[in-house]
């Protein structure tokens, strides 16, 4: 493929692409799709499976084992090497299988935020995934949309691009049809191409595809860079830490265990550095890191059924902590379903419904409604495109047989300048009546403000003051009943020519038009829910004051003691000012979206984490500087989910509320795995640090260490992680971000129930010690410390008793205990695996014993939260 598509003209690229003005036609686009492959990036060497499994064994763990291994080899147990080793070889298996599975699961997750295009294809406009842009495709780009493959500008619409992910210069760089005539010219000049990466931020164009996937610029530099991906969250990043620091306090303190054994009590060598070795095989949770990850993929897995995709790992951990939730009005809080009800116009308000044709101002009205929108709406299928503003727009036409077809014909559209919510105006240009004429719709606060004369049956004449106070009432009088209003004005123009953002004044208004958007119906609850659960709701949006306030009260975000605030004070205040109101101003109006990012920081400033909603190209800088961006799946641009770390499938503000709730149920979760998986590791710590300081043989063989941490332990941890979310996480308040998972009320617990545990377990070693010896001793150790975690997993489920959290709302801790105690009964009582797992022959009274101590310090334990859950309540 030649690179100097620059230098052609639109007509020769054609040529070159074999294409034409219509776009490809699906057959060939299916021919191209086959030849040139999906546009996307190769995404640089996966790790194969093979090389996954191999990983598995390089850690402190297999260290260990290693060591186990050759000690019981040494000491004639050779058994005990192959379960060892076996172990080892199964630990790797379920490591590679919940990788992979991660992996996956992710890759599930980024295909449902992959990009969309728009083309033409047979000659009509559709959307499709970028990956299935060809080229010679003709992909239509307008304000938002991110560039997803290489193309020749065929038409330009005061197109702007910004390809600082290119060219790393910020400035937008503005597009043309031109060929260029230099031989070289470098990416940041080819003013008439675009890249793929790069991103629209003004005005649209078509352009005809020259390069797709790796055959782009941006397909150049990925193949140069080396992508590792960070795939660790801070929580993972933390228990890994913590998991480094256990390891190395446990070799010293096992160091020590070994020492006192042999000069303390001249046991051999090789029986001390059995009590060395079972002492750090205790300690070290194998299955915690893998627990975690699990635990997270099944909430973003179950927060995406809820509509709220996680494009970031991370985000799930933060959620749980979120405190203020900045959301956008329109379509988020509201239905985004605008109908239209009051109009005015010259001096007189009345119902859409009677508009009259015959009336001049009135006829204006809708006509400028309609030829500057680009909204379509089909009577008979009643489908629409386009803004759902203008949508209403172009409805109100059809209800007095004006179609915005037969308009958009009969005057077309010569120039215009296209709608930011900056300016908050957008105009077109028009022959109307032999004159040229630019008709705006925009905010009435900006628009009267350039209006000097005003539209009436008698004419175009000077507004005056009385007639200016009487339409800013009627906006009020609209505006308090929550609807929003658009302005209308129009001005004749000399000529038809280029137009700039100066001709937008000196207009004659036209007059207004009002739509209800109600409110949806969830966010009355999801804003009552929030409030519980210590979360402040903040309204931003580019709405009127009045208008907003009203949809506020009506959903419950503005309050008796709130005040709201548009755009033009928010500049006029220091930063001082705004810490200072910060926490009562409940509604932002008329705000542009470099506010958001001053409304942001401001709530960061107070240490709160802040999940901010955006969907427009502006948005993107404020939804990275949010703790939590949000994005809108359907209406949002792709620049804004670009930026965003979660997705609204919806774009429904409860899911937001909904997605918090998960977060902090996946963190709770995890806090109950890890108090799971540490208590029980503390048991064992205690028995053999007591056993060692006692003088006694020591009480589990690694076998019975491993058999327990990776095996019976993981069922219940990954139990514990599916654990539905309780209505009782909205009342807590939000997770301060800066507390450690392990804080000293966990670590007291994980040793108290460790204490707990490991009484039970010396009281079964002691019968068995004195009734048959050191074997029989151990093999009641064993069983009780494995039979005694097991019923551990029902304690750690959640904060209340299980008469409280009930059997049934959670099968999977069920499944776990059972299938926990099937592996034991397996060891226990298979003769073929005694000589493999070291194990003595029990009678029933042994085994009664066994489940009456295991059993024991959970009774203990339920009692205690059963009274709690009493004085509580
Ligand atoms: N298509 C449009 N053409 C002209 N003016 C518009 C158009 N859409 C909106 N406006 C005006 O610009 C204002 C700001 O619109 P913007 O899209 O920024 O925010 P919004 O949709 O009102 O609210 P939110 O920020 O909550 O989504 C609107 O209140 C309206 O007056
Ligand atoms: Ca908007």
């Amino acid at each position: 493929m030649a690179d100097n598509f620059y230098s052609l003209s639109v007509q020769e690229t054609m040529q070159r692409e074999k294409t034409d003005p219509q776009g490809l036609t699906a057959a060939q686009a299916a021919e191209r799709l086959a030849q040139y492959g999906a546009n996307k990036l190769d995404e640089g060497k996966r790790k194969s499976t093979f090389v996954v499994f191999l990983e598995q064994f390089k850690d402190l763990l297999v260290a260990i084992l290693a060591v186990a291994a050759i000690i019981s080899m040494i000491s004639g147990q050779a058994e005990s090497t192959i379960v060892i080793f076996a172990v080892l070889i199964l630990n790797a298996v379920l490591g590679t299988v919940q990788y992979v599975k991660a992996e996956k699961s992710l890759a599930g997750l980024k295909a449902m935020s992959t990009p969309t295009a728009k083309v033409l294809r047979d000659g009509t406009r559709i959307e499709i995934p970028s990956e299935q842009i060809v080229p010679g495709d003709m992909v239509l780009l307008e304000a938002g949309d991110m560039v997803v493959a290489d193309g020749r500008v065929f038409e330009n619409f005061s197109l702007k691009v910004n390809e600082s992910s290119l060219t790393g210069e910020s400035v937008d760089v503005e597009k043309s049809t031109e060929p260029l005539q230099a031989e070289k010219v470098a990416l940041g000049d080819r003013k008439n191409m675009v890249f793929s990466g790069s991103l629209v931020t003004y005005g649209r164009a078509s352009v005809i595809v020259t390069g797709t996937g790796m055959h782009t610029e941006l397909g150049k530099i990925a193949s140069l860079m080396n992508q590792t991906q960070q795939r660790r969250t801070p929580l993972q990043k933390s228990l890994d830490d913590f998991s480094k620091k256990l390891s190395i306090v446990i070799m010293a303190i096992s160091a020590v265990v070994f020492l006192l054994s042999v000069f303390r009590s001249g046991m051999p060598i090789l029986d001390s550095l059995m009590f060395a070795v079972a002492l750090a095989v205790a300690a070290i949770p194998e299955a915690l890191s893998s627990i975690v990850t699990i635990v997270q993929a099944v909430g973003t897995q179950k927060m995406a059924k809820q509509h709220a995709i996680i494009k970031d790992l991370k985000a799930v951990e933060t959620l749980g902590s979120v405190s203020v939730i900045c959301s956008d009005k329109t379509g988020t809080l509201t239905q985004n379903r605008m109908r239209v009800q009051q109009i005015y116009a010259d001096h007189a308000m009345l119902d859409g419904k009677d508009l009259e044709l015959a009336n001049d101002p009135q006829r204006l009205l809708l006509k400028t409604a309609l030829l500057a929108s680009d909204a379509t709406f089909d009577e008979a299928t009643g489908a629409s495109i386009g803004d759902p503003t203008e949508v209403a727009l172009v409805q109100l036409g059809g209800l007095f047989g004006v179609e915005e077809t037969t308009y958009r014909e009969q005057h077309p559209r010569l120039k215009e300048l296209a709608f930011d919510s900056d300016r908050k105006l957008m105009s077109t240009l028009h022959w109307i009546e032999g004159k040229a004429t630019l008709l705006t719709k925009g905010a009435i606060d900006v628009l009267l403000q350039r209006s000097t004369h005003l539209f009436t049956s008698a004419g175009v004449v000077p507004m005056t003051d009385e007639e200016r106070t009487e339409i800013l009432r009627v906006n009020h009088e609209l505006s308090e009943q929550g609807l929003r209003v658009l302005a209308f004005a129009c001005r004749e123009l000399p000529e038809v020519r280029g137009l700039t953002f100066d001709d937008e004044q000196d207009f004659t208004f036209i007059g207004l038009i009002s739509m209800i958007d109600p409110p949806r119906e969830e966010s009355v609850q999801a804003v009552a829910d929030a409030k519980r659960a210590g979360i402040r709701t903040v309204m931003i949006t580019g709405d009127h004051k009045v208008t907003a306030s009203a949809i506020a009260k009506q959903i419950g975000i503005f309050e008796d003691g709130d005040i709201a605030v548009d755009g033009t004070e928010l500049d006029g205040m220091t930063d001082g000012e705004l810490d200072e109101k910060l926490q009562n101003i409940a509604v932002y109006a008329r705000v542009s979206p470099e506010h958001k990012i001053r409304i942001v920081t401001a709530w960061q400033r107070r240490g709160c984490i802040v999940s901010m909603t955006g969907d427009g190209v502006n948005d993107a800088p404020a939804l990275k500087q949010a703790d939590i961006g949000v994005a809108m799946g359907i209406t949002g641009t792709e620049v804004s989910k670009d930026a965003a770390s979660m997705i609204l499938s919806d774009d429904n503000f409860a899911t937001i509320v909904k997605a918090v709730v998960n977060g902090r149920s996946v963190f709770a979760n995890i806090k109950n795995a890890i108090k799971f998986l540490l208590s029980g590791n503390m048991s064992a710590i205690l028995c053999v640090l007591f056993t060692s300081f006692m003088m006694l043989p020591v009480p589990f063989a690694p076998v019975h260490l491993l058999f327990i941490n990776l095996l019976t332990d993981s069922l219940p941890a990954i139990a514990i992680g599916m654990e539905p979310a309780r209505r009782g996480l909205l009342d807590q308040k939000p997770r301060d971000p800066k507390e450690s998972i392990l804080n000293r009320s966990l670590l007291l617990k994980i040793f108290g129930q460790g204490l707990l545990i490991a009484v039970a377990v010396m009281l079964a070693f002691y019968s068995g010690y004195g009734a048959g010896g050191a074997a029989l001793a151990s093999t009641m150790a064993f069983a009780t410390l494995t039979l005694a975690r097991l019923f551990h997993g029902f304690n750690c489920r959640g904060r209340g008793s299980i008469f409280r959290l009930k059997f049934t709302s959670n099968p999977f801790s069920l499944l776990a205990f059972f299938a926990g105690v099937g592996l034991l009964a397996l060891v226990l009582f298979v003769p073929a695996l005694e000589g493999l797992f070291l194990v003595a022959p029990l009678t029933g009274e042994h085994v009664m014993q066994i489940v009456l101590l295991a059993f024991a310090p959970t009774l203990l334990i339920q009692v205690f939260k059963v009274i709690r859950d009493r004085v509580e309540r």
